[in-house]
């Protein structure tokens, strides 16, 4: 009968004082505003161009309405999912979040840390502030996989995988939509942009391919190798035969993140990844871009359940990961919300972040009467236009 919900709230009327942290998105945005630097928050919390995308993400939940049944016996509920192997405790995996030195010296260990005590997996950024191998140390044996910025040199995006491999990454993702970074009006006002200090390179100036392409080494001329890491990152040449190429690189999974279009979709079935991210990378690309759950519905019809379909951009409760599952998703990604935690409260706000979104799904889950995720489905929602 018990579960993350009335665990939680057990718990919580249980001590019967009140919390010392948010419950709520908007408290756990307000409490990083309050601790980080203009320039950090601004990079966190920002979007592209006028932001309308960033918005509409949000605005898109709005239109759809859950439909709970009564009357199910949800005495027995699980809200696990499976993702290529990865198991998740609830609809969710924490998604890559660069350079996260800039929210809290801990970063990505205390984002590992947090996810493996939940039981929800995290996908690590190519430009985390620690090398893949430190934050795999945190992780211990819960699952995690490795984000990939594919760059101009082939050589080092086969090193980043194949590590990436070796320290227990079980997937790759590759990251399409952000081969240069988007009109990011709050970064230029604040004139930030972290990786010019210096953050977010560790998986770069660790590796041997990147480090025999400079004439000095990054700890004696640091400027350089950061011209040499933004020389490698962008990347508008993109194309699918990159992506084939790491997927010819490593034998874990390939899952392409940043799919928003059906007939991109339909290629990626064509060119046989193991699965894709519908997302728009939390509005901070394309201003005046679909909102990502707009574009879900035609993507998952797309893909016509030939691969997992996960989604991201704009999940901030439970009630909006289980409308991304009833419009077909296999699961959620998870950005700022934990991003803003880990600002305010370092390990431990991430694992309350996490535990709240457990909890809220399990209640939301048993009161509209479902037993499982994956019973969730159209008819478990109303679009409100209709
Ligand atoms: C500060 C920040 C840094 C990000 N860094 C990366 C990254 O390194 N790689 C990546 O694929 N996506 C990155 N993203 C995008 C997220 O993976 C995800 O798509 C987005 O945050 C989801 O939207 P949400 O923040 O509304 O949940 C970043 C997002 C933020 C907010
Ligand atoms: C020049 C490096 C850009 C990394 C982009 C990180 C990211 O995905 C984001 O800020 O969004």
């Amino acid at each position: 009968m018990a579960g993350y919900g009335l665990d939680l709230q057990l718990e919580v009327y249980g001590k019967g004082e009140v919390p010392d942290h948010p419950f709520s998105y908007e408290g756990w945005e307000q409490r990083a505003r309050e601790v980080l630097d203009a320039g950090a928050f601004g990079y966190i919390a920002g979007g592209a161009g006028t932001e309308w995308t960033m918005r509409a993400n949000r605005e898109a939940f709005y239109r759809w309405r859950l439909r709970p049944r009564m009357l199910r016996d949800v005495s027995e509920r699980d809200l696990s999912v499976e993702v290529l192997g990865a198991r998740s405790a609830g609809p969710f995996m924490l998604a890559p979040v660069g350079v996260l030195s800039i929210a809290h010296p801990e970063a990505e260990l205390a984002v590992a840390r947090a996810a493996a005590a939940t039981g929800v997996p995290v996908i690590l950024s190519t430009v985390s502030s620690f090398t893949l191998e430190e934050v795999a140390r945190e992780s211990g044996d819960a699952p995690r996989w490795f984000q990939l910025y594919p760059g101009r040199s082939p050589e080092l995006n086969r090193s980043l995988v194949e590590r990436a491999e070796r320290a227990g990454y079980s997937a790759v993702v590759i990251t399409l939509d952000t081969t240069m970074l988007g009109f990011r009006r709050r970064d230029l006002e604040n004139a930030y942009l972290p990786f010019l200090k210096g953050e977010g390179v560790a998986n770069y100036f660790s590796d041997p391919i990147f480090r025999a392409r400079l004439k000095e080494a990054p700890e004696r001329d640091p400027e350089a190798a950061v011209r040499a890491f933004l020389e490698v990152y962008v990347t508008p040449d993109l194309t699918w035969d990159d992506v084939n190429a790491v997927r010819e690189a490593t034998s874990l999974p390939v899952l392409v993140k940043g799919i928003t279009h059906p007939e991109d979709a339909r290629e990626a079935v064509r060119q046989g990844v193991e699965g894709l991210v519908v997302s728009n990378h939390g509005g901070r690309q394309v201003d005046g871009a679909v909102a990502a759950l707009d574009a879900l519905p035609k993507v998952v019809e797309a893909v016509g359940g030939s691969m997992p379909v996960l989604f991201d951009s704009g999940v901030r409760s439970g009630a909006d990961a289980l409308k991304a599952v009833a419009l077909g998703a296999t699961a959620t990604l998870v950005g700022r919300p934990y991003a803003y935690a880990l600002a305010a409260a370092g390990e431990s706000g991430v694992r309350r972040v996490v535990r709240s979104l457990l909890a809220e799904v399990d209640l939301q889950l048993a009161l509209s009467g479902y037993r499982s995720v994956r019973e969730l489905g159209a008819s478990s929602l109303l679009d409100a236009r209709d």
